[in-house]
């Protein structure tokens, strides 16, 4: 499973509460270096809160988060500058253009211009956005909006990756680019945090898959090793069967029923 005994990210007994909820409860978790790590579980389970910790912008919590070795409470900032992130929703500065976006990005990575004018004019044409350098982002679909993301998140070519949902509003040819990306980047050494609700990527892409519920790690393995212990078939599945839900067709009856009450020809 371990692609290196390396340990880029640990989590020590880690707790979270807000007010009288208690988000997470004394996880633990160790990842090795060229690990693509699914992040999963069910909505509201913790998974942006683990990955807001991580990148230091929630710091109030209980136990440790170690970072390329350095306690990221006391160690200071300057592990950040090697974590790339891709957030669910993208804070993007609509005014600016994607030159100016990555301009500032870089900037704040420590990137000279020219470096950055140079990455960012191959980086665009390769995602078919040449044309649109020095157009504003307001004007941009989602899609175009997640590939300026993506990029952003890897112009100073971080060594940790924390993704949430990077697919989304990709094309099926964008998500091949993508994903072929990851997997290049995980065999060169780049450690993957990927947190998704899609399971058919998180299964093909993951050589390990953390399952959050609760507040609490209740599956941590490769897929097959998961498929061993659940004795089910996809990914889907096993997520069905480890959160203890098997309600979809009642929900739906219900959900479908309401929704034509009224209806003359019910
Ligand atoms: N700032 C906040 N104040 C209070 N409660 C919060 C705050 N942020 C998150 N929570 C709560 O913490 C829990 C976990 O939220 P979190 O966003 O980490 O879940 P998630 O696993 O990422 O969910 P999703 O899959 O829907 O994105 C939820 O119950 C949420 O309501």
């Amino acid at each position: 499973m371990c692609k290196s005994d390396e340990v880029v990210l640990s989590i020590k007994n880690v707790s979270k509460s807000y007010g009288a909820t208690q988000v997470l409860n004394s996880i633990n978790l160790e990842v090795y270096k060229g690990q693509i790590i699914g992040y999963i579980g069910p909505n509201g389970a913790g998974k942006s809160t683990t990955v807001k910790m991580m990148l230091g912008l929630i710091t109030e919590f209980e136990g440790n988060i170690e970072i390329f070795n350095h306690n990221i409470k006391t160690g200071g900032a300057a592990y950040k500058s090697r974590i790339g992130y891709v957030p669910e929703n993208g804070e993007i500065y609509d005014s600016l253009t994607p030159l100016e976006y990555l301009s500032f990005v870089g900037g704040l990575y420590g990137m000279n211009n020219e470096e950055i004018i140079h990455k960012t004019s191959e980086l665009m044409e390769l995602f078919d956005l040449e044309d649109m350098l020095h157009t504003r982002i307001s004007s941009f679909s989602k899609g175009m909006r997640q590939k300026v993301l993506i990029i952003a998140s890897l112009i100073h070519n971080p060594d940790l990756l924390f993704l949430d949902e990077p697919l989304s509003g990709l094309d099926a040819n964008s998500m091949m680019i993508v994903k072929e990306i990851l997997e290049q980047l995980a065999n060169q050494g780049k450690t993957i945090f990927y947190s998704s609700h899609i399971m058919d990527v998180v299964e093909k892409i993951s050589n390990r898959i953390v399952l959050l519920t609760n507040g609490e790690i209740v599956a941590d393995g490769s897929f097959e090793q998961l498929q061993q212990q659940s004795k089910e078939g996809s990914l889907e599945e096993i997520f069905n069967q480890l959160t203890g839900f098997d309600q979809h067709k009642e929900i739906a009856n219900q959900f479908v029923s309401i929704v034509r009450s009224g209806d003359n020809n019910v």
